[in-house]
């Protein structure tokens, strides 16, 4: 559980298009990194080649290495589902299965990793994993019911119990906030802080506070021009890029005045 992520020059294309230039960063386990940048600056496509789902785009493909525990994803030998498995993934937009109910919905990936699971092993992961995401006890009583009968905030909990149902290593979120009011809002980052006590969490954000709140690293990206590369300009604790940064960009986009 909880493993180290070490990116080695890593380049990201789709197709012809050349997304992201020469990634370099370590992110410890136990801990929450937040990307930060303009639109377009390659976040979510960095955060997507950390599960290998990159390449699932027709034409997409990575250059470099992304190590966890030492381990390089990229290896020709390492099979994709396998990573899937132990990276996990959290999307803007709340996705539970809408016909399946809450239980169902939990034990989604699950069900995927192992053909046979007791009644009893389900009810057990069920449980944990709904507690884990701190939603036992809103839905403890409606575990039949569909996971599309629940608020937007309780949605995203669902998938955040869905993904760590698995066991994962860690916990990909790309804006997990961003479809969620304030109150879910403050709900879903209370429950990040407690996530990294167990998983490597990575998060993508557009907001400033919100990273500033929950993560322990930032990792900053720029755009030089319309149309090339993405880069990393900085990555340091998120204490020092916020009041402290090397890079002239990257104060400039804290304190707005790009981006
Ligand atoms: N499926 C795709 N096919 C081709 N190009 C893509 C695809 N997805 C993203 N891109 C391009 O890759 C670059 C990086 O996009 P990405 O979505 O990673 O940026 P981002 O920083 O996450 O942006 P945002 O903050 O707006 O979500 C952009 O130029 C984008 O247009």
């Amino acid at each position: 559980m909880s493993k180290r992520i070490e990116i080695k020059d890593l380049n990201i294309y789709y197709g012809k298009f050349h997304a992201v230039k020469d990634v370099n960063m370590v992110i410890e386990p136990r801990s929450v990194t937040a990307f930060i940048g303009s639109s377009g600056c390659g976040k979510s496509t960095v955060l997507r080649s950390l599960n290998r789902m990159h390449e699932v785009i027709p034409g997409a493909y990575c250059e470099g290495s992304v190590l966890l525990d030492g381990v390089d994803l990229y290896d020709q030998a390492v099979d994709p589902v396998r990573v899937r498995r132990h990276v996990g993934m959290v999307f803007q937009r709340p996705n539970p299965f809408p016909t399946m109910s809450i239980k169902e919905n939990v034990l989604a990936g699950v069900r995927l990793n192992k053909a046979r699971l007791t009644r009893a092993e389900g009810d057990e992961i069920v449980e944990k994993s709904l507690k884990g995401a701190n939603l036992w006890n809103e839905v403890k009583d409606r575990l039949d019911r569909p996971g599309s009968g629940l608020s937007g905030g309780q949605q995203q909990r669902l998938c955040i119990a869905r993904a760590i149902a698995v066991a994962p290593d860690v916990l990909l979120m790309d804006e997990p906030c961003s479809a969620l009011d304030p109150i879910s809002t403050l709900a879903i980052e209370d429950l990040i802080k407690e996530l990294k006590e167990t998983y490597t969490v990575v998060i993508v954000t557009h907001n400033m506070q919100q990273a500033a709140r929950v993560s322990d690293q930032t990792a900053f990206f720029n755009l030089k021009e319309h149309g090339k590369p993405g880069e990393l300009i900085e990555i340091g604790s998120t204490e020092k890029i916020f009041h402290n940064p090397d890079q002239k960009a990257t104060e400039d986009y804290i304190t707005g005045r790009f981006g």
